[in-house]
């Protein structure tokens, strides 16, 4: 079921309080905003309230023989990709960054937030659908740049339809064939990245696919080869 408001601060906040208040929510329960007062991105940022663009969250309350719940992010990631692959006319330029940037043209076209709320994660998703923020580390791009956005209704029951989708395929065939769709909708190997993990200096790698459980591989400089579980990452030249 798909809920829509036409304010709130975070469609993330508000399911977590919704959970932490006992509510019964299921999988398949969508929060959906028009507007976002206080929407969330990924490391401490905040993330662009653009009028018509989708701004939702739903929620996954993983089973004891699931693929580790990370592994949500490269699921969200590809279920964001079907539901825009059909409404762009060049879908080469359409590819997957890890974990789950989905970048059109080169620029970040939408944004997954993946929250943890006791038993259940829950899942967010920004997609740039009439407006792009205009920030000074990165370029930005909408769907209308392209041609008329699509109508936030039916894109977010498109959206909804393909993560069920997915879930269930991560759910009865694991990672495996997973990793393959993500990596064969990527940008291509050899792509110079510039990767921040953690508590370190960003460093610069070309892209050399995925691990086995969803990590991400990098050739370094020198010849070596480094795995990121957790980062920040950019093209080497997508500052604004
Ligand atoms: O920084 C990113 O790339 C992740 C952005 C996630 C934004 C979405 S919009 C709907 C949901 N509610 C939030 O507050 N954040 C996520």
């Amino acid at each position: 079921m798909i809920r829509t408001v036409p304010e709130t601060g975070s469609t993330n906040a508000d399911l977590a309080a919704q959970l932490r208040a006992g509510e019964a929510l299921g999988e398949g329960s969508w929060l959906v905003a028009d507007r976002q007062t206080a929407g969330r991105g990924r490391q401490g940022r905040t993330w662009f309230d653009g009028h018509g663009n989708f701004m939702g969250s739903t929620i996954v309350r993983p089973h004891e023989r699931d693929p580790a719940p990370a592994s949500l992010a490269l699921v969200t990631a590809l279920a964001v990709y079907e539901a825009v692959v059909p409404l762009i006319a060049k879908p080469s330029e359409l590819t997957l960054k890890w974990p789950n940037d989905l970048m059109l043209a080169g620029a970040k076209l939408s944004g997954i937030l993946l929250e943890r709320e006791g038993d259940a994660i829950i899942v967010g998703i920004g997609v740039n659908l009439a407006a792009a923020p205009d920030l000074p580390d990165r370029r930005t791009v909408a769907l209308s740049a392209f041609g008329p956005a699509p109508e936030r209704d039916t894109f977010a029951r498109s959206l909804a339809a393909s993560f069920d989708r997915e879930l269930d395929r991560w759910r009865s065939f694991g990672l495996e064939p997973l990793v393959r769709r993500w990596e064969s909708v990527a940008h291509p190997q050899g792509t110079s990245l510039r990767v921040h993990p953690p508590g370190e200096e960003p460093i610069l790698g070309a892209y050399a696919g995925l691990t086995e459980d969803g990590a991400l591989r990098l050739r370094l400089a020198g010849g070596e080869s480094r795995v990121i579980h957790a980062g920040d990452v950019m093209f080497a030249n997508e500052e604004g």
